[in-house]
């Protein structure tokens, strides 16, 4: 199972320019707003044009601008998911799931639906329509419909941006279990990083419409190439760098001086380092310890952000250098404790960009 895509597409302010292949592996998109992912999924699925290059499935050509080839969207053998799952208002769940089998697909259309229909866990409810379903169970039929066809490539556009919090996770675990047992190519675009790492183990990461960076997750998230990626997949503290030495920094925006595990190169521009990554420091002596001062938190029921300053100077009202990101516990501990707290830049934890 592959798809192999190199497409370009001018519109007015904004070119897409993408090029990568996918094989088993669920591939992320992921990008900020506007970056020019349900673009690319739209010209895969046939629903936009570009202008030229290449859509390739499995040895299938969906897509040649320079044969003149342009399969139409339902002769992709593609499922889709998109945020507003368009079920159709007039149909029961099993019509909704039986729709486009008939025509794509020979054998028994009803065992087909009763399949699906228990993997999504709707057993009962077959004959209800959307507007008697939950937000939740909508989504979930919509993903029934999209694998009923048996596509050979799924594309997921957000969906679950509409769902709250508990279903949204829900579902991105029965996405997760669902998919184990796909055999097709999935395409999940989301601008939500902890969701794309929950679902997707290969990333590419979009920013005006090119390509920023790609790969597994793991290595992404762990060494973004660039300061857009880092901000993409979630960094949130950076400054600007200076070299000092192959293994020291001068982090200008933070008054400090950073020790590197890997080796710098002169031209480095920023050093960064993920809220959650910063460490209190239990031993003065070790490299990278700072004294910090709070200026202001922020809270969720479970984790607290500190927005720190690295120098003992008034910032003004909202203002600070770093955000530090700990468990609600760690600051019951902390919170009393005199100033300036100790914290740990771990040299294998900077992203240096
Ligand atoms: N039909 C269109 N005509 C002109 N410009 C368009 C059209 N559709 C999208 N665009 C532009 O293309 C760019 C990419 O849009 P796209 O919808 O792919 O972004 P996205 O990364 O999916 O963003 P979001 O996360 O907000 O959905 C945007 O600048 C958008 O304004």
């Amino acid at each position: 199972m592959e798809l192999w895509v190199d497409i370009q597409k001018e519109l007015p302010g904004f070119t897409l320019d993408v090029n990568f292949e996918t094989g088993m592996d669920i591939l992320g998109l992921l990008g900020a707003s506007g970056s020019g992912k349900s673009m690319t999924l739209r010209c895969i699925a046939g629903i936009d044009t570009p202008d030229k290059g290449r859509i390739i499935l499995n040895g299938r050509t969906l897509f040649d601008s320079k044969k003149g080839i342009n399969l139409p969207c339902r002769k992709r053998k593609l499922g889709f998911l998109f945020q507003n799952y368009a079920l159709f208002p007039n149909m029961t769940v099993e019509e909704n799931i039986g729709f486009g089998i008939g025509k794509l697909k020979h054998g028994n259309r009803r065992a087909i639906i009763k399949e699906m229909v228990k993997m999504i866990k709707l057993e009962g409810l077959e004959k209800r329509y959307p507007s008697q379903l939950s937000g939740g169970q909508q989504q979930r039929v919509a993903l029934a419909r999209a694998l009923a066809i048996e596509p050979e490539a799924l594309l997921l556009d957000e969906p679950f941006s509409a769902l709250d919090d508990y279903l949204r996770s829900h579902m991105v675990k029965q996405l997760t279990e669902t998919l184990s047992n796909y055999s097709g190519v999935t395409l999940f675009v989301t601008h939500n990083m902890d969701e794309v790492y929950r679902i997707c183990n290969q990333l590419v990461v979009l920013s005006l419409g090119k390509i920023e960076v790609r790969g597994r997750k793991e290595e992404v998230f762990r060494k973004p190439p660039s300061l857009v990626a880092a901000q993409l997949t979630g960094c949130k503290n950076f400054s600007r760098a200076k070299y000092i030495s192959p293994f020291e920094v001068e982090a200008e925006d933070w008054g400090i001086n950073l020790k590197t595990r890997q080796e710098i190169s002169k031209q480095i521009n920023n050093v960064g380092i993920r809220a959650y990554a910063i460490e209190l420091a239990l031993d003065e002596a070790q490299d990278n310890v700072f004294s910090c001062w709070l200026n202001f938190t922020s809270e969720t029921p479970s984790r607290m952000t500190a927005y720190l300053s690295m120098q003992h100077e008034v910032l003004g009202r909202g203002n600070y250098h770093i955000e530090w990101e700990i468990t609600k516990q760690m600051w019951h501990e902390l919170k009393d404790k005199p100033q300036p707290w100790k914290i740990r830049f771990n040299a294998d934890e900077l992203i240096i960009v």
